[in-house]
Formats: structure tokens, sequence, C-alpha cells
């Protein structure tokens, strides 16, 4: 199996060194030659995780996203999602027929806020069989210093998951897989908005005991949301597997969906949190974006969230002040009194 990784920030870079840390050969889509010619030089990327060494014999690095497509059979998508776009526009629609495509991307497409397996099926007419998604809580910095991991391979085909799984084991990366091909992507979208509101959260020297209490609410909101968007699972579960045990399994503790809120909202690796104690302690949304050179997912996740939910209906109370703060400009101080009033 041949992987292709579109993406050259921190979570693309770590997941080049989980494949060549396999033995796998990887075929890479750099945007920048300059960038090309000094990791093949250098043995790292000098912009994102510059701790990570490479064997370069096992790299196949390009500029041209085409290319790196037609050498693989695994097209794994990881640049952010506000990106996806501009990228998949350059790609040939002819190209992904017979590939896999795995998703690391824990973002909507902001625009048509879609799941991205919706935007590359009305995009390309790709299948939701062929998709698959890497998902669960890591931080690529804990990677490159090899600190134990556990990722989750989803998709509705999971003996696949399986085989595209075991190509990322390394001693220092698990693999788990499941079935809950779209739950698992509404999780990772939302844990990102979660995480902003525990940045402001502490940006507003609310303590520990307050974090834990807006924490476990977080996690009860985004666990309701996942139910009542479980509709969508019955008709996926249609095709490919029963509806009814896909539905009553679904365990939303799991690191997929709780772990990945936890590592969120509590590591100062996140760039999420970090955002959001920013905005807790008075930056605009503009002075905290021109302070990282990452990329923040939860900001366009509240808008795009905010949206979906319009149709969806669930009760969002934490989600929808995040997005109130973020993009209508209410004061942090006065959501978090309204967030207050809301927990148990
Ligand atoms: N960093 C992490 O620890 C993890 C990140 N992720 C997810 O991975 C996805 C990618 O995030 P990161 O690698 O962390 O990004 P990043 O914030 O490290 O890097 C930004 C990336 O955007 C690229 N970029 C900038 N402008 C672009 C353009 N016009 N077209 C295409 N690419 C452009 C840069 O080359 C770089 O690859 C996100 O959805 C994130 O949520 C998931 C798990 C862990
Ligand atoms: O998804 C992540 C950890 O699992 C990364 O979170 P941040 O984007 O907030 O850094």
């Amino acid at each position: 199996m041949k992987f292709g990784v579109i993406g050259s920030g921190s979570w693309a870079t770590a997941l080049v060194k989980m494949l060549t840390d396999h033995g796998q050969s990887v075929n890479w889509w750099v945007r920048s030659p300059e960038t090309i010619e000094y990791i093949q030089r250098r043995r790292h990327n000098p912009h994102y995780l510059a701790s990570a060494y490479f064997d370069v014999q096992q790299l196949q690095m390009r500029e041209d996203v085409n290319a790196v497509i037609a050498a693989s059979d695994v097209v794994v998508l990881v640049v952010p999602s506000a990106y996806i776009c501009d990228v998949m526009d350059q790609v040939d629609s002819e190209l992904l027929k017979g590939k896999k495509v795995l998703s690391a991307i824990k973002g909507l497409v902001p625009g048509p806020d879609l799941l991205l397996n919706d935007y590359l099926q009305q995009r390309f007419d790709f299948p939701l069989q062929d998709y698959f998604t890497l998902l669960g809580p890591c931080h690529a910095e804990e990677v490159a210093s090899e600190k134990l991991s556990y990722l989750t391979f989803s998709g509705v085909d999971m003996e696949m998951a399986a085989q595209i799984a075991a190509a990322f084991k390394t001693p220092y990366i698990n693999t788990i897989i499941n079935n809950d091909i779209l739950g698992v992507q509404y999780a990772a979208v939302l844990k990102n908005i979660y995480a902003l509101g525990a940045g402001m959260a502490h940006g507003l020297e609310y303590g520990d005991n307050f974090l834990s209490v807006y924490i476990a609410n977080s996690a009860d909101e985004m666990a309701s949301f996942l139910r009542t968007v479980g509709a969508e699972h019955i008709v996926v579960g249609e095709h490919h597997t029963d509806p009814i045990t896909q539905q009553r399994d679904l365990n939303y503790a799991a690191s997929v969906y709780l772990g990945d809120l936890l590592v969120t909202c509590y590591s100062p690796y996140s760039r999420n949190r970090t955002f959001g104690n920013m905005i807790g302690k008075g930056y605009t949304v503009q002075s905290a974006q021109l302070e990282m050179n990452m990329v923040a997912e939860g900001y366009n996740a509240a808008k795009c969230m905010f949206n979906i939910n319009k149709a969806i209906g669930a009760d969002m109370p934490i989600a929808s002040t995040i997005y109130r703060i973020l993009w209508e400009r209410v004061r942090p101080k006065k959501g978090f009194a309204e967030i207050e009033k809301v927990m148990n």
C-alpha cells in the first residue's frame, strides 16, 4: 500500500514520521521547492516539527499534488480545512478514482459547511466506502518526542480501515478501529470549539475547578449533538452494516471523542486552547491570529457548526456562546457569565 501525504504542516510532518518509522515509503506533497531541498539535505522540516528527523531514502517529495496522488493508493489529506478547497481545486478528479482517501483534518469545509466526505462526494463523486479518517487525541509535538499515543481509524469498510491503520503502527503509536465515520468527524470539530472556550476560561482567570465543570458539560453537549445526528449514522449503516448495532454500540467516552476533547482542553500544545486564551485575555480575533503561525480550526468550526445546527436543532448553549464571542463580538466575560448559568 503506497501512501501520499498532502500537506506539510505540523500534523502532516508527524504522520510522515509515523509512516517512515514503520518502514513505509511515502510520497509527500510539499508546496515549496526550497523546503523539499532543505528536507533532502537536513532530514527534517524547517518550518514545522523541526525536531522530527526522517530517513529521506523513504521520501519521494514533489511540488505537484497530482503527481503525489497518481503515485499513491491511499491519499492522506492533512491541510487545515480553510485551505482544502484551494488544494482540491488543483486535483484531477480522474486520478482519485479507485484511490482510498484518509482524512486527518479536524475541521469542516467552510462556506458549504460540509464534512469532508460530503464535500468529496459532491465535488468528485467520491464514494463513502473509500473514505476513512485518522483522528484521536494526539499532538504532533508528542509524536516528535515519541510519546505513546492512540489513533482511531474510522471507515464504513472496517477491514480496509484496519489495513490502513496497520501502516501507522510504531512502538509509540497504537491504533483503534471504529465505523462511526460521521460521528468521529463531528466530535473532532466540536472538541476544537470547546477547547477554544477552555482557553478563554483560562484567559479569564477561571481556575481548575470551573474548568473541570466546563469540560464535563462540553462532553455532555458533544454527546447530545452526536446522538441527535445519529439518524445520519443509520442511513450510512443501512448500506454497510447493521444500523441498530452501530447506533447502540457507540461509546462517547472513547478516546476519539472524550479523549480528544480532554487533551485539546488541557494541553499547552493545543493551538485552539492557546488561541482561546488570548481571546479571554482581551486580544481581538485578528491579533490572536497574527500571533500564531499555526491554525486554530475551532475559529471557523464555531461558525460552521452554528450554521449546521440551525437545521439539526441540538441544544448547544456552550458552542453557540463560543460562536457569539468569536463571530458576533460578545465580550468573553459576558459570554462566560451566560455559560456559568447552564452548567450542571
Ligand atoms: N498539529 C496537530 O497536532 C494536529 C493537527 N490536526 C489537524 O491537522 C490539520 C492540519 O493542521 P496542521 O498540520 O497542524 O497545520 P499547521 O497549522 O501546522 O500548518 C499550516 C499548514 O497550512 C499550510 N498552508 C498554508 N497556506 C496554505 C494554502 N494556501 N494552501 C495549502 N496549504 C496551506 C502550510 O503549508 C502548513 O502545511 C488540521 O485540520 C488540524 O486540526 C490533527 C491532529 C493533530
Ligand atoms: O487535534 C489535536 C490534538 O488531538 C490538536 O489540537 P490543536 O489543533 O488545538 O492543537
